[in-house]
Parts: C-alpha cells; structure tokens; sequence
C-alpha cells in the first residue's frame, strides 16, 4: 500500500476538460504524475538531482511549470524521495504551483515509485479512466507540444511513449569495452517521458507484474513490453527533452536554458 501525504483530496479538480470519453459520460481528468524518489547517485552531488538549482529555481519545479501551464492538465502528483515531501511543498507554494494535489512516498526502484503514485491515486479517489502522464522529475524542457500529443495519443489508442527515432549506430557490449555485435538502428526508438496510460490500465499491468514477479522494469514502457499484449503508440519526443543524469547533462541543460529561456513553455 502506498504511504501517501495529501494535499487538497477535499477539493479534486473538477472533471470538466471538456473532453467526453465516446463509450460513456463521465469526463476524465488529465494527471501529471511526476517521479521523484530517486535520490541521484550518478550525479554525485550533496543533494537530489532534482531539488538542484538551475536559473534561481529546483529542476523539479522547472519540469512542474511545464505541466502548471498546460491548459488540458487537471492536476501534479509527485512522487517524491523520503524526507524532502516539505521542502517540494514549500517550493511548490513559493512558484506558484498551484495544482499540485498529491506527494506519495518513492519505492525502492522506479517500477516500485510508479507503483505507488498510481495506488496513491486510486486512494485519493481518481478514476480507471482518468489519464496518467508519468513523467521523469529530471526532464525539464518537456515542450508544451509533447504534453498535448500524450494526452491525443492516450485518448486515442490507449497507450502513449515519447520516444525519438535512433540517429547513432548501436553496439552491443557485455563489458562496455568491446563489441563484435552492431544492433541496425532503424528499428530503435530512444524512449523519453511523457508515459501516459488510462489509470485502470497502468494499474492492472502493475497487477499482472507482481503475479509475474517482475519488479524492476526500467520504464513504464518496458513493463508493458515485458507483459505484452499492449500496443503502445509513439508520440514523437525531442532531443531537448534531456533527461538530468550526470553533471555534463547539467550543463546541456544550462546551456539550452541560456539560449532559449522558458522557450519549452510555448
Ligand atoms: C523512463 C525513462 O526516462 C525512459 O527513457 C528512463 O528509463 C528513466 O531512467 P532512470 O533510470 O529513471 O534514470
């Protein structure tokens, strides 16, 4: 069961995107569910890689002001490393973050974190129907764009992965060191976050995983792949959508922050 703080269960967004789901009435909600829990060893660093500061302001709260500014986005859920729930609620608060509804607790691993943002939003009282956009706290130059193509993409075939084709040759390496075994690009699709599922299925795979005793998929996408079954559609993602991993990705994104400040919210 996913330990949960609450904020605002009393007053749930209301469902009124406008958007009626075809087989029934009910209208859904469009949720950003963001996955904080990790705590950033591959960057060395004294404190979480997303509560670091980047232009006067905690990478995670870049990536929420993507999600703040979408019109189509009822509400942020965070799933948030243990200890730091107040600081992200102070910092919500101090940049206006203002529909940010619920902190859960992180998991051991991302698939487990996952795990308990999507029961925490059962508990809270969220519908199967309602959308999950999964989101990786580190990505903050999420466009605008990408998040309106998850929430068509889901809507329109049920299941929604930002990916960008594969532009490199690949290798296969068993030690990183050395390679006989080249993988033909064509077919790869580097895969990014936004993930976005209807809450009902994102959950029964999650079911279906503990059954099979799968609990340490990658990605959402990868669980998904590991159970089959799922077509899952591509929404077409962007190089700008780093994801910050290692200091050399800090100052990637420091530098696209320079070139085009906030340009990810148009
Ligand atoms: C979900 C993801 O961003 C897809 O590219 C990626 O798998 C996350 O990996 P991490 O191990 O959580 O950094």
């Amino acid at each position: 069961m996913a330990l949960h703080l609450c904020f605002g269960v009393d007053a749930l967004p209301l469902r009124c995107n406008g958007k009626r789901n075809k087989t029934n009435e009910n209208t859904y909600m469009n949720i950003a569910l963001i996955i904080a829990g990790g705590s950033g060893n591959r960057m060395g660093q004294d404190i979480p890689k997303q509560f670091m500061h980047v232009d006067n302001c905690p990478i995670i709260i870049h990536t929420m002001k993507a999600f703040q500014s979408h019109p189509d986005i009822q509400a942020i859920a965070v799933v948030c490393l243990a200890g730091w729930e107040t600081v992200l609620q102070s910092y919500s608060n101090q940049f206006n973050i203002t529909k940010l509804k619920w902190i859960f607790s992180g998991g051991c691993n991302g698939q487990d974190s996952i795990h308990n943002g999507i029961y925490g939003l059962r508990e809270a009282g969220c519908q199967d129907g309602d959308l999950v956009l999964v989101h990786d706290a580190v990505r903050p130059l999420l466009s605008q764009e990408i998040i309106s193509n998850n929430i068509a993409t889901c809507q329109q075939y049920g299941y929604a992965i930002t990916g960008i084709k594969c532009r490199e040759a690949i290798l296969e390496s068993d030690d990183g060191f050395s390679s006989t075994v080249s993988i033909p690009r064509d077919k790869l699709v580097r895969t990014q976050t936004p993930q976005t599922f209807r809450l009902g299925n994102i959950i029964a795979a999650h079911e279906e995983a503990k059954k099979k005793g799968i609990t340490n998929s990658v990605a959402s996408c990868t669980l998904m792949a590991e159970l089959g079954g799922r077509e899952m559609h591509i929404v077409p993602g962007s190089e700008k959508n780093i994801k910050i991993t290692t200091v050399e990705d800090l100052e990637i994104l420091k530098a696209l922050m320079r070139i085009q400040p906030e340009s990810w919210l148009k």
